[in-house]
């Protein structure tokens, strides 16, 4: 079983302190995580602290895994080589090391990460000639294909169709499940995260100030503490939780 833990995780730009005491109990692999706050709250910013892009205070405790078994996509990610999708994938199953000769097994990683994020039938396509859509398909495609043991993602299905973000979060959540990983991702959207998320993190001012089970994190009182906005959590004909936007919110929370 992989978990990880936050101890007390600091981060600045400069002068400008970003995080303090970023903590959380243990997070279980096996099912997705929700990173949750608003624009600015530091959500990037924790995920690059985490991946060892950024320097601070405090640590992350692992289990079941090294920080070499971590891969995190970022919100942006540069699609102007001229390559292949299946090229890009082979490529970052190789981290640029050992040629591209495929021993049998990586060939059927590759296949495998093509597959499962629906990006197959674009194998021969260029990357510059991708849609934005495409271009955060195939990237999480490459993201996962070593399949790496703690995932970070950061807003991955942000220039999805709404079709395609069910097939990605559900394909999140088959990896997660198959391979025991624990698989982070920062979020906008609240119902995809009550949806397809168990646990939940919420972020605000720079410190997590929730961990927990989804629906027991994601209240209509921390949605007016998180964003500002009055809701309500119903449920949709398929019996998922649903949260209802009843508008900017009339009082704010404690
Ligand atoms: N490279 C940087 N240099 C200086 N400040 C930065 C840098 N990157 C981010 N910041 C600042 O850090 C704060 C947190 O930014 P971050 O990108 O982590 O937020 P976020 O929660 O991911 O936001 P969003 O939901 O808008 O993507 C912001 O105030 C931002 O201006």
């Amino acid at each position: 079983m992989v978990t990880l833990a936050l101890d007390q995780i600091g981060a600045r730009y400069g002068r400008r302190t970003i995080l303090t005491d970023a903590s959380t109990p243990d997070i279980s692999g096996g099912s997705l995580t929700a990173l949750v706050g608003a624009n600015a709250a530091g959500k990037s910013t924790l995920f690059r602290r985490i991946a060892g892009q950024l320097r601070g205070s405090g640590a992350m405790r692992l289990s079941g895994a090294t920080a070499d078994d971590l891969r995190y996509m970022p919100q942006d990610t540069g699609m102007s080589a001229a390559l292949t999708v299946y090229e890009s994938i082979i490529l970052a199953l190789k981290q640029g090391a050992g040629g591209w000769r495929l021993s049998a097994s990586e060939l059927s990683a590759v296949d495998d990460a093509l597959q499962r994020f629906g990006v197959a039938h674009l194998a021969e396509q260029q990357l510059p000639e991708l849609s934005g859509g495409q271009r955060q398909a195939v990237s999480i495609a490459q993201t996962l294909v070593t399949r790496p043991k703690v995932v970070l993602m950061d807003e991955p299905t942000s220039a999805l169709d709404l079709y395609r973000q069910y097939e990605v979060l559900d394909a999140l959540n088959r990896y997660a499940r198959d391979t025991g990983a624990v698989v982070v991702l920062a979020l906008h959207d609240l119902n995809q995260v009550m949806r397809v998320c168990t646990t939940v993190m919420a972020l605000a001012h720079g410190r997590i100030i929730a961990t927990g089970p989804t629906l027991e994190v994601l209240t209509p009182q921390m949605i007016n503490q998180l964003y500002g906005i009055d809701s309500r959590v119903e449920r949709c004909s398929r019996g998922c939780p649903m949260m209802i936007v009843d508008g900017p919110a009339q009082q704010n929370a404690a």
